[in-house]
């Protein structure tokens, strides 16, 4: 928590002013001034620009709620904290009306004065924070392309995504990469890293299959003797992601134990190495990603709701493939390419049926199970022309897999609050064939199971009224 802000207290006991100071000090809150006359407060704020006011109600000359109202409408980013001796609700009610963070009657119950400030600090810094990426989000221009250019895309959303990153890029707190297995979350780590210009390395923690001492040892490092076999000092990977970015992949397999100790890493930005009672800081942004379900796991209790808070504040959610399919063909034409420079053969033309069969499938695999499929393609092609047999092998096998995943992906109807009228389902079903065709009716036709008459008849009713 950063403890150099400043604070100023105004009360016009001089005792409970001097008792503040002293506990806020013990905290680490050094930064402060105190004012006992409430007429100095609106001069005072001008030239030292406090970023908290602990504020008494009741002070002579000056009524606290004006004073607060001036404040609030003068330097409404200014985090307000109003003291009283009074309890009641009526009170508390106007200070809150009025702008203030929370209300304290004394005695100042001190744990929650410094859970208060530290939450209105934290709360202030991310709507600063959101204003600049808003800010940085209006202009539609990504400006550090070369970052992305190993993410090849035609996708619009995903472009969106690129300059999200390049709008977060300056902020520390930790980023989020959700997509399911082979979308590029790996990829899409590395360039949140290259964006953030940090002069640090990126290091990757894959958390899926270590228990808790595995991973605390991988992340914190330990000193010698801290276990048996703890035969040296080993420097953590947090250490080796100085200045960087540490990338914990997998994080949906985090062992409870862990959880917690990186919820605390992330909150005080400190660690333990094992068997070590110093502590060090860590100055590595974290990134995480996994492909499963956080807030799933989370509702059946293996998930800590706290951490997934803190872990979800920038969150890149990255398309399947089948939901961006406009990305296929830049990426049939580079795997291809790169296969065939591989294997040191020609690259082959690749026949029109080929996008036709991929836009049919669900590329449950994403676009490593593009790229795959493209390299055994290039291994059996002799000819000029790309060897379909394989790749049609493939999409047959995967089919009835596909099928029962289409059902999760394309909703089930029992789950369905409200069905669709046959109509709206033809016509969506009609519409989407012809997207994946290009709007091509034979083809579109195909797909559906119908003849291109038939679906000539049903474009051309489309419109009318339902008549039963
Ligand atoms: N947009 C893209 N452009 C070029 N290559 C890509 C793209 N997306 C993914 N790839 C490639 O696909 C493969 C899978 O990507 P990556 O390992 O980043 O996926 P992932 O989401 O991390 O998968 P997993 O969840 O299984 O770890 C890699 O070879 C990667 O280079």
């Amino acid at each position: 928590m950063n403890k150099d802000i400043s604070i100023m207290m105004v009360d016009d006991d001089e005792k409970t002013l001097l008792g503040l100071s002293i506990i806020l000090k013990t905290k680490g809150y050094t930064k402060q001034q105190i004012l006992t006359d409430a007429e100095k407060v609106i001069p005072e704020i001008i030239t030292n620009k406090p970023d908290i006011i602990l504020l008494d109600l009741h002070m002579p000359n000056v009524c606290g709620l004006d004073l607060l109202s001036k404040i609030k409408k003068d330097f409404p980013e200014k985090i307000v904290i109003m003291i009283t001796g009074d309890d009641t609700v009526d009170v508390a009610i106007k200070c809150t009306r009025l702008g203030a963070s929370d209300y304290f009657v004394k005695p100042i119950d001190h744990e929650r004065l410094f859970h208060v400030i530290e939450n209105s600090i934290e709360e202030k810094n991310h709507k600063q924070e959101l204003l600049e990426i808003q800010q940085h989000l209006l202009d539609n221009t990504v400006t550090q392309s070369a970052h992305f250019s190993n993410i090849l895309t035609e996708n619009t959303g995903m472009k969106k995504l690129f300059k999200y990153i390049e709008a977060i890029a300056q902020s520390n707190r930790p980023v989020l990469i959700l997509g399911e297995t082979g979308t590029g979350k790996e990829l899409f780590a590395h360039a949140v890293h290259n964006v953030s210009n940090s002069t640090g390395n990126i290091v990757t923690v894959n958390a899926a299959g270590l228990d808790d001492t595995a991973f605390s040892d991988s992340l914190f490092g330990h000193k010698k003797g801290a276990f048996t076999g703890a035969l040296q000092n080993r420097e953590g990977l947090i250490k080796k992601a100085k200045n960087g970015s540490i990338f914990l992949d997998e994080i949906g397999d985090l062992k409870p134990q862990s959880q917690i100790k990186l919820l605390r890493l992330i909150q005080e930005n400190t660690y333990y190495p094992l068997g070590s009672d110093i502590s060090e800081t860590n100055t590595a942004r974290i990134i995480t990603a996994t492909h499963q379900n956080l807030e799933a796991l989370i509702s059946e209790g293996s998930f800590r709701n706290d951490l997934y808070f803190r872990l979800q504040i920038h969150t890149i959610k990255i398309p399947p493939l089948r939901e961006r399919r406009d990305d296929i063909p830049v990426l049939t034409k580079f795997f291809l390419k790169r296969a065939c420079e591989e294997l040191g053969k020609e690259s082959p033309a690749i026949p029109n049926e080929l996008y036709d069969l991929f836009n049919n499938h669900l590329f449950l695999g994403n676009v490593r199970e593009l790229e795959m499929l493209l390299y055994d393609a290039a291994i059996h092609t002799t000819g000029d022309t790309l060897s379909l047999d394989h790749i049609k092998r493939h999409l047959a096998l995967t089919s009835s897999g596909d099928s029962a995943k289409a059902k999760e992906v394309w909703g089930d109807f029992v789950s369905m609050y409200e069905l669709p009228t046959i109509k709206n389902s033809t016509n969506n079903l009609i519409d989407e064939a012809l997207k994946r065709c290009d709007n091509n009716q034979k083809k579109a036709s195909s797909i559906l199971g119908i003849t291109r008459q038939a679906l000539n008849k049903r474009l051309s009713r489309r419109d009318e009224p339902s008549t039963s």
